[in-house]
């Protein structure tokens, strides 16, 4: 029997427009999207402000991407953009969460065998969790491995979609990357230029200068990378998004990545060569820093910001 415990059976969760307890939260386990990874879903967090309130990150964005990536798969989510930001708020506010990671998800709710979603109900959920490091060793930088694996490309599946089948991709890298050792995969195109992470965009300073895989390239559209580039650029360096090929990573001064989860994690080497001192450098440093302060609103970018009490 499977154990019913969760650590997170005291949450409550927003399902379908009602407020449950975690453990109420259940599907039928022939339910599609568990059977075909056919749900879509987002990661926000929320960083404990000065008043003590909570502030969830980019909200708007992240509802605006979860929302399009319905319309990709054509699934009629029954809520609007606002309304799913309210439920945001409001499961963040119902669990007292100050510092969170949120899991909007919206799946077939249908258990009936086969791959069609013709007349599926689509239901939705709203999870707001403790989160720490995604990474242990964050601070101190982590080691890498290209993967054997490519990323999944935009003429095989919508990349810019954030749906449950993408990470198939990432997971089979991420494990690859483990098995042999290392802490995170790199994948990149089949043409050998590099994409991202499987949980994250990817930057590289050469010089000065801060360079991230271009739109055209199959990655999904990081919300955190859009703020690393903005506030790169507030730092005064010149950002660069173009197709970058694999080997700028052995000769590069920096590498981190970014993503909600991972939020900025140096990356010190890579297929066993030191990437610049194998330590995080001064670049990666301070768009760090002003990250942390961003997420705590206390920098010009006040619109970033969801304040919950
Ligand atoms: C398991 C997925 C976790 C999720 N990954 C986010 C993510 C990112 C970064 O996007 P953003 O900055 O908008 O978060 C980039 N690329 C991929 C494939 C991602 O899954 C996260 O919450 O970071």
């Amino acid at each position: 029997m499977f154990s019913s415990m969760s650590q997170y059976d005291s949450l409550k969760v927003w399902l379908d427009g009602k407020m449950v307890g975690y453990s109420e939260a259940t599907v039928p386990i022939l339910t599609h999207s568990m059977q075909y990874g056919s749900g879509i879903f987002e990661g926000i967090r929320a960083y404990p402000l000065p008043d003590g309130s909570a502030g969830i990150f980019r909200l708007s964005d992240h509802m605006e991407r979860f929302v399009n990536t319905a319309r990709i798969y054509g699934m009629n989510l029954r809520y609007t953009k606002e309304e799913l930001e309210d439920a945001v708020m409001e499961v963040v506010a119902a669990n007292g969460l100050s510092s969170c990671y949120i899991r909007p998800f919206a799946f077939y709710n249908d258990d009936r065998i086969g791959l069609s979603v013709k007349d599926k109900k689509v239901s939705v959920y709203i999870a707001a969790v403790p989160l720490g490091n995604y990474f242990s060793d964050k601070n101190s930088g982590i080691r890498c491995r290209t993967s054997s694996w490519h990323r999944i490309s935009s003429s095989v599946l919508p990349v810019q979609a954030k749906a449950s089948g993408n990470y198939l991709n990432s997971i089979i890298a991420n494990s690859e990357a483990r098995r042999s050792g290392f802490d995170e995969a790199i994948l990149t195109s089949p043409e050998g230029y590099l994409a991202e992470g499987p949980g994250e965009n990817i930057f590289l300073v050469k010089k000065g200068k801060v360079l991230t895989p271009g739109d055209e390239s199959d990655i999904l559209i990081g919300i955190t990378r859009d703020t690393v580039m903005t506030i790169a650029r507030d730092l005064g360096y010149e950002v660069v998004a173009r197709q970058i090929h694999r080997e700028e990573l052995y000769i590069a001064d920096e590498a981190f990545f970014c993503g909600t989860a991972a939020e900025i994690t140096p990356i010190v080497e890579v297929d066993g060569i030191r990437i610049g001192q194998g330590r995080p450098g001064n670049v990666t440093s301070r768009i760090t820093e002003a990250l942390y302060r961003a997420v705590r609103g206390d920098t010009v970018h006040r619109e970033w910001i969801t304040s919950v009490s």
